[in-house]
Parts: structure tokens; C-alpha cells; sequence
């Protein structure tokens, strides 16, 4: 679903590079946790699935297709077959949480009748049944999250990234959190989450991708944390 061959990623005007010589295969339905310490490329990987950025060298295929070369018009579609969610939550303070998880399909242009199903089946799922007219600042953290998650998956991508989904969260609303992804990873969606919680890591025992300077250091399938543990 995701393949990584010798991807190296330099910010212009500076020295060292983010990622160096980074070759990974993510299969699709895989739960994949990728840690490292602060500035190890973490984010970089994942900005390179969505193309944020285009690799310095080396090539990122996602389903198949070598997204490096995919034209400009291309990109908004890829970046529709993956969801994303980010630490802060992101969603529109404005609107209900039904409106921002109807929102993700209106801009894509699905129909009314559709939104009007298939918002609440998926509110059902992340567990906010009951809660779609309420403002975000209305919500718990946690509860905010599973709004971002539900505007993530609202319309079933193949991929759900997310970058340090826990952050802002305590241990039991993660927990929570926790079993959502895990919910949407069984429905066959690839996961892959950028964390340094590492009570998670070692609850799940998924697969572990440790990045350090840029480098894939370890790749440990049920893995833990560190091996300090
Ligand atoms: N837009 C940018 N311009 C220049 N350098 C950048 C940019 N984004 C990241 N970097 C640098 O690239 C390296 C990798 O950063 P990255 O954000 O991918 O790390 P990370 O593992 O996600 O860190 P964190 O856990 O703190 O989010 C760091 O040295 C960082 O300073």
C-alpha cells in the first residue's frame, strides 16, 4: 500500500537530511506505529505519503503508484483516499460536529441524500451518537478527537494517517482513542500513527518503525517502544 525505496528528503537550506535512505513496505490493512525522538522524520514520512513534499531522491509509491510523478490535477485525489489526524484536532469551531464531518464529503461533492446517511452511521462508530449537534468547545478532548477521526474516515480512505493522535489527551480518553483506530484498522483500512506515547506502542504490539537522524534504525513487527523497557 505504501512503499518507501531509498526516499531521502532535504529541507532546503539545511545541511542535514530528514530522512536518508528510508526503504519501507507497508502492505495494506497493516497497523504501523512510527517513533523516534523529536526532529527524527517522523512527520517528513508521512508529509511525503500525501505529497506534501516530493523526495529529494528515491521514490514513494502509494497504492501502486509512484506519487513523485503523479500530476498536480492527481493530488487532490490521492489526498482523498487518505485520512489524516493530527494532535490538536483541527476541526471548524463553527460548526456542529455533524457539519464538520459533513463538511469532508460536501467538499468533495457528494450528494446531500448520501451525507445525511452516512454522517450518523459514522458518528455511531466512533461512539458520538447523540452528540452531532453539539459545538466542538461543547466536547472533551477526547471526544474532539473521535469528531477528527470521524471526519477522517467518513469517507472509508484506504490509508488513515495519524500524527500524534494521543497528545493532548490523558491516558484514559487514549485508551479510547486507541480502540477506535484499531476499530477502523480492522475494517481493512492501513493505519499508520507517528507517536512517543510509549504505554501505547507496548500495549498494541503492532508493528514498529524507529526512525533516529533521518534512518530507519528498527523494524519490529509486534514491537514495543524502545528496547530499553
Ligand atoms: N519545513 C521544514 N524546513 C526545514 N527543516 C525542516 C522542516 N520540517 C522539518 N524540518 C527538519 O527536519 C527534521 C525532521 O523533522 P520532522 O518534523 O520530520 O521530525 P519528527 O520526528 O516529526 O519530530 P516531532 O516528533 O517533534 O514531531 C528536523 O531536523 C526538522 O528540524
Amino acid at each position: 500500500m505504501i512503499r518507501f525505496e531509498k526516499v531521502s528528503k532535504t529541507y532546503p537550506g539545511t545541511g542535514h537530511p530528514a530522512l536518508d535512505q528510508v526503504s519501507v513496505d507497508i502492505e495494506k490493512g497493516e497497523f504501523v506505529f512510527l517513533v523516534g525522538a523529536s526532529g527524527s522524520g517522523k512527520s517528513t514520512f508521512l508529509r511525503l505519503v500525501l505529497r506534501e513534499y516530493r523526495p529529494t531522491s528515491g521514490r514513494v509509491y502509494v497504492a501502486g503508484k509512484e506519487i513523485n510523478r503523479l500530476a498536480g490535477w492527481k493530488v487532490p485525489r490521492l489526498r482523498r483516499s487518505i485520512g489524516t489526524v493530527f494532535q490538536d484536532f483541527r476541526l471548524l469551531p463553527n460548526k456542529t460536529v455533524a457539519e464538520n464531518v459533513a463538511f469532508a464529503l460536501q467538499v468533495i461533492g457528494r450528494h446531500r441524500g448520501d451525507i445525511s446517511k452516512v454522517v450518523p452511521e459514522t458518528l455511531e462508530l466512533v461512539g458520538l451518537e447523540g452528540k452531532a449537534d453539539r459545538m466542538p468547545d461543547e466536547l472533551s478532548g477526547g471526544e474532539q478527537q473521535r469528531v477528527a477521526i470521524a471526519r477522517a474516515f467518513v469517507n472509508r480512505p484506504m490509508i488513515l494517517i495519524a500524527d500524534e493522535p494521543t497528545g493532548n489527551l490523558d491516558p484514559t480518553s487514549s485508551v479510547g482513542i486507541m480502540k477506535l483506530l484499531d476499530r477502523i484498522n480492522r475494517t481493512g483500512t492501513t493505519v499508520i500513527m507517528a507517536t512517543h506515547d510509549a504505554g501505547i506502542v507496548d500495549q498494541m504490539r503492532k508493528r514498529v518503525i524507529e526512525l533516529d537522524n533521518g534512518r530507519v534504525v528498527r523494524d519490529q513487527a509486534q514491537g514495543v517502544y524502545g528496547f530499553q523497557h
